[in-house]
């Protein structure tokens, strides 16, 4: 065998870091450099690893990733940021291979890649080919909301939630309301929407899994626009992904007594895309797992893609 890849996940306890050290450990082309626990957030030592490495992930705060880009003198190491430091930062690509024509080639080539958030690629898959196919317009205001599970918190939600002492964690928790979630920008900037969305998450009581809903009357769409038409639109931008399936448009087949299962994608590192749709109304929805398509997955979707293997390999 050819020589192995050296990786490093900067933030190697945390939740995401643990989750791509699962997927390295099935791995024989990578050799994963490990810190010592206790020199987790030394600066030299960590500079080292980061710097002997041919791809580190960088699972830290938004702070301690900027920290870490500043570490890098290796022209060659290439950085994989799970954070959301730099999803809208110039010379960085944005890691969502299936985004558009072209962007594959930006994850082959460059050496700052910026995982998208976990809402964030959920709504960005389901707007991103309808603005592209002149459905949806650029200035349209959009609505969202997302149900999400607890590890996409972090380390100290899920330590919350599972020391299941607090009864209001069992129901589920609107949160964001101040309208400005931190991945607001990523999504206007990736989906070329301009006028800013209107975002609502709610988290509950389960470790993961994530769906996000974009509610649509078809009548303030492009002239024209139908729901056929728009699960055209994603079904051809769609063809051929291995990670992407759109589903049947008004795909009864997906609920259980009527109910929709946003686990459903757990443990995959896939999006399922849906249209539910009645006259003139619409639902689109894209479930995944936040901590595979979500973060984790993605994240070694890119580094695949970046080292020139099978960018399905161990997912
Ligand atoms: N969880 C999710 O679903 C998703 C998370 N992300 C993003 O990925 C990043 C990591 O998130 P997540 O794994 O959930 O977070 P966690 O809180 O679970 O883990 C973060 C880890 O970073 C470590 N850390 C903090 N500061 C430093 C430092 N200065 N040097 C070295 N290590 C440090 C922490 O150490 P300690 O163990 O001491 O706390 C912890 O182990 C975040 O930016 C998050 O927003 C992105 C998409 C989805
Ligand atoms: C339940 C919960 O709190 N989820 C996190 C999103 C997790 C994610 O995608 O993280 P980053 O953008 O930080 O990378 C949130 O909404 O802030």
């Amino acid at each position: 065998m050819s020589k192995k890849h050296t990786v490093f996940v900067d933030g190697q306890e945390g939740t995401t870091g643990l989750r791509i050290h699962e997927y390295l450990a099935q791995r024989a082309d990578i050799e994963v450099l490990r810190i010592a626990p206790e020199l987790r957030k030394d600066g030299a030592e960590r500079a080292r690893l980061l710097n002997a490495a041919d791809v580190a992930f960088l699972c830290l705060p938004d702070a301690a990733a900027k920290e870490a880009v500043a570490l890098i003198t290796n022209p060659d190491t290439c950085l994989i940021d799970a954070s959301t430091a730099h999803r809208i930062e110039p010379g960085w690509a944005f890691g969502l291979p299936e985004l558009a024509p072209g962007q594959r080639e930006r994850l082959r080539t460059g050496k700052r890649i910026a995982n998208p958030g976990c809402h964030a690629s959920a709504f960005i898959l389901l707007l991103r080919p309808l603005v592209d196919a002149g459905l949806v317009a650029p200035e349209l205001a959009v609505s969202a909301t997302s149900i999400t599970g607890y590890s996409g918190g972090g380390k100290k939600m899920i330590e919350q939630y599972q020391a299941g002492d607090d009864a209001r964690l069992q129901s589920p928790r609107p949160y964001a309301l101040s309208l400005a979630h931190k991945h607001i920008p990523e999504m206007m900037a990736h989906t070329g929407l301009r006028t800013k969305p209107l975002f609502m998450p709610v988290v509950g009581d389960f470790y993961k899994g994530l769906a996000v809903t974009v509610p649509l009357h078809l009548n303030q769409l492009v002239a024209g626009t139908s729901a056929q038409r728009i699960h055209d639109a994603l079904s051809r931008h769609y063809e051929g992904e291995a990670f992407v399936r759109v589903m049947p448009l008004n795909d009864a087949a997906t609920l259980e007594d009527g109910f929709f299962d946003i686990q459903a994608c757990n443990d995959t590192n896939r999006v399922d895309l849906f249209v539910f749709a009645q006259g003139e109304q619409a639902l689109l929805m894209a479930r995944l797992d936040n901590l595979g398509k979500g973060a984790s997955g993605a994240a070694v979707q890119a580094m695949n893609l970046h080292l020139g293997v099978d960018e399905a390999l161990g997912l």
